[in-house]
């Protein structure tokens, strides 16, 4: 039976801005998203029967609420396909840690599933069903550094130099729902002016989820030895940008015992895609 083994990588939010709250409870954002070398790894053996099945070392994510099977259940339904999979998911990436993990999930589900079961969707159509998923979800079935606005679905692709991170897990999980809909999040940051700076820009959740995370304020503060320190997303995940991975290295073995974190360099086109691609020649 065909099996493939595919990357979901992390994305951080180099910067996060709240611009607006709309009448459906989702919020306007322009975010500058950037894909890491690093994520989960998931393996996709296709099977004759119609079931999908996913095998996960137990995350405590029951299937039929996990993002992976919902995001190969809406691929099969949409395109009545006969066919099933097995996915077993090495999970990797902090849950609740702002590096979108489950968005990053579904999304290489979508594409790889796209791929396996012959749908020929387009990217488009993919970041359709996706977006059902998850705000987050467009941008890794893109797979290109973006700026993104609206709720997160409106992308532009921008280059950025290669760097080096280190991100750090201060080992609390923060609800994505619970920061955005807290009376005392900022929501109205003015939309970027042409020429915006990113040392000018900021993660408009930060403030906020330092307040009601002592932890997270520790990392931040911890991290600013090393260089400007930043959270992504709601949090809880904090990184610091290097410009070698001997620098960031340097941080992670110096990296207190209580906390997780993992070093690696941005990716212009994310690790799933290029992956595929590979496998497609
Ligand atoms: C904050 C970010 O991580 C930035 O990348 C994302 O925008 C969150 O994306 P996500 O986890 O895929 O978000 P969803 O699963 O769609 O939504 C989680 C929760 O966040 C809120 N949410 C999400 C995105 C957005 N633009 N506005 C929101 O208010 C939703 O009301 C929902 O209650
Ligand atoms: N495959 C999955 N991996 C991780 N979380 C999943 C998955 N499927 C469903 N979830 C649910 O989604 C929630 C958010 O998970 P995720 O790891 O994507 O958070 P996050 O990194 O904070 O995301 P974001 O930055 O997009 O808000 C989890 O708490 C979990 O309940």
């Amino acid at each position: 039976m065909t099996s493939v083994s595919i990357t979901a990588p992390a994305k951080l939010n180099l910067f996060l801005h709240i611009n607006n709250k709309r009448d459906d409870g989702y919020h306007e954002l322009e975010t500058l998203f950037t894909f890491l070398d690093f994520g989960d790894e998931l393996t996709f053996t296709l099977t004759n029967e119609k079931t999908i099945s996913l095998c996960d070392d137990n995350y405590g994510i029951p299937q039929h609420d996990n993002l992976i099977y919902k995001a190969a259940l809406a691929l099969q339904s949409y395109k009545k396909v006969p066919l099933g999979v097995n996915i077993k998911l090495i999970k990797k990436l902090p849950m609740g840690g702002g590096v979108g993990g489950g968005s990053s999930d579904a999304a290489t589900t979508l594409l790889t599933l796209n791929t396996l079961w012959n749908c020929q969707l387009t990217i488009a159509e993919l970041a359709n069903i996706g977006v059902k998923l998850g705000a987050d979800v467009p941008v890794f079935i893109h797979g290109k550094t973006a700026v993104a606005q609206g709720i997160g679905e409106k992308l532009t692709p921008i280059k950025l130099p290669k760097k080096w991170y280190c991100v750090v897990f201060p080992n609390v999980h923060i609800s994505t729902a619970e920061i955005f809909t807290h009376p005392d999040l900022p929501r109205n940051t003015p939309k970027l002016s042409e020429g915006w700076k990113l040392a000018e820009t900021q993660n408009d959740c930060e403030a906020l989820v330092k307040k009601l995370n002592s932890e997270v304020e520790k990392t931040l503060l911890w991290l600013l030895k090393y260089g400007p320190s930043r959270m992504t997303g709601t949090g809880a995940c904090c990184f610091v940008e290097l410009d070698s991975q001997i620098a960031a290295q340097r941080v992670l073995n110096s990296l207190p015992s209580c906390w997780q974190g993992f070093v690696a360099p941005n990716s212009a086109i994310s690790p799933a895609h290029t992956q595929l691609e590979a496998r497609l020649k």
